[in-house]
């Protein structure tokens, strides 16, 4: 069983807005500043897999559910190598732990892991606010001597923001890597890791296919150096508007008409290349109970998301595009938010959530299974 340190939860911590809102709580994993875009998550379950998520690179997590922690942390369910919140607010921290899996406290990975964190903080209140103020600028001041209020305000304002931040290379990996694919080796995939969870090499694994992870500087050469059956664009962090060089590579796989999976960030890049703009939305979806109609079945899932952003393509009519024609296949039922697109014309669609799920709902599974009957079909 694993203990709670106690130590750092003695430490005053402010949240301070940049709208001038201020909230006060104590300390929560390491003692410090941080600063990032404040956005909520309504998911009850999988903080370990919410914070390991690349794309919430430079953002401070607001946790709805009242209770964090209490799985304590585990050696199995990281997204990645790291933690990428850049700060993390919660009501009312876990204090032991239970769970078989266990092996530290969440206030201690997110110490160790240099991350700075508040807790005590009404974070029901706070994400009405979030909700209608929209997404905003952070800062989380935690300490026995603390700045004055205006100091902490200004240095919020001072702290980049979201809109025109360009963030997949910070993330993503240096070295091209291969998941290999589990049982008979069936197909070959290049994934471009624009801040790709590890979960979704996985999932492709699992259906036979063998996974080479590349760069986010990867080129169209690099892409066609592995011989890919499938190309696959990952999720990731930051502004899609500045994702030019991946819009270019996904351009150059459409013209080739290699079958094409995106997520997420990969929705996003998919609907540039197709020539639609993207905007970001006032304060994103993020969590694990989000209703999604897939307009090609008629069937609604429940799924997991993670974005702040999303493509701005007619609901209600087949497009034209450079690559043929094109429509949106899945949209959000809360906010008809697009949430998928495919082409007509060549084996290519992207969905705006996260099929491989880590965490939350299986329902849309099924669309690793649709990448690889265009892979099958491209081959028939
Ligand atoms: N999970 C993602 O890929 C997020 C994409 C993009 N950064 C957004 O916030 O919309």
């Amino acid at each position: 069983m694993t203990t709670s340190t106690r130590g750092a939860d003695k430490v005053p911590a402010v949240l301070v807005l940049e709208d001038g809102r201020i909230f006060r709580g104590r300390a929560y994993g390491a003692v410090g500043e941080t600063f990032g875009e404040a956005v909520f998550s309504t998911g009850m379950t999988g903080y370990q897999e919410t914070l390991t998520d690349p794309s919430y690179h430079r953002q401070v997590v607001v946790m709805t559910a009242p209770h964090v922690g209490n799985t304590g942390v585990n050696d199995e369910d990281a997204e990645s190598k790291r933690i990428w919140v850049s700060g993390y607010v919660v009501r009312d921290p876990a204090r032991v732990p239970s769970n078989w899996r266990s092996r530290r406290t969440l206030d201690e990975e997110l110490a160790a892991q240099g991350v700075v964190g508040i807790s005590g903080v009404d974070t029901r209140a706070l994400t009405r606010h979030l909700r209608e103020r929209g997404a905003m600028r952070v800062g989380i001041f935690s300490g026995n001597a603390l700045p004055d209020e205006g100091t902490m305000l200004a240095e919020v304002r001072q702290a980049p923001e979201m809109q025109g931040a360009d963030l997949s290379a910070e993330v993503a990996t240096k070295e091209a890597y291969v998941v290999p694919a589990q049982g008979e080796k069936k197909f070959t995939v290049a994934a471009v890791d624009l801040g790709i969870k590890g979960m979704t090499p996985y999932r492709m694994a699992e259906r036979g296919i063998e996974v080479h992870v590349l760069p986010a500087t990867a080129t169209v050469d690099d892409v066609y150096a592995v011989n890919p059956d499938g190309v696959f664009f990952s999720n990731g962090p930051g502004d899609p508007a500045t994702a030019d060089h991946p819009v270019s590579v996904m351009r150059g796989v459409l013209e080739r008409g290699t079958p094409l999976f995106g997520i997420c960030f990969g929705n996003q890049i998919l609907g540039r290349a197709l020539g639609f703009g993207t905007f970001k939305l006032k304060y994103g979806h993020r969590g694990i109970n989000q209703p999604v109609q897939d307009r090609t079945t008629g069937k609604v899932e429940v799924t997991a998301h993670n974005h702040g952003f999303a493509v701005d393509a007619p609901l209600d009519k087949v497009s034209d595009t450079p690559f043929g024609r094109a429509e949106v296949s899945h949209v959000c039922l809360n906010d008809n938010v697009v949430e998928g697109l495919q082409l007509l014309d060549k084996p290519a669609f992207s969905v705006q959530y996260h099929p491989e799920a880590a965490a939350g709902p299986h329902d849309a599974a099924y669309l690793f299974d649709r990448f690889v009957k265009l892979m099958e079909g491209q081959r028939a």
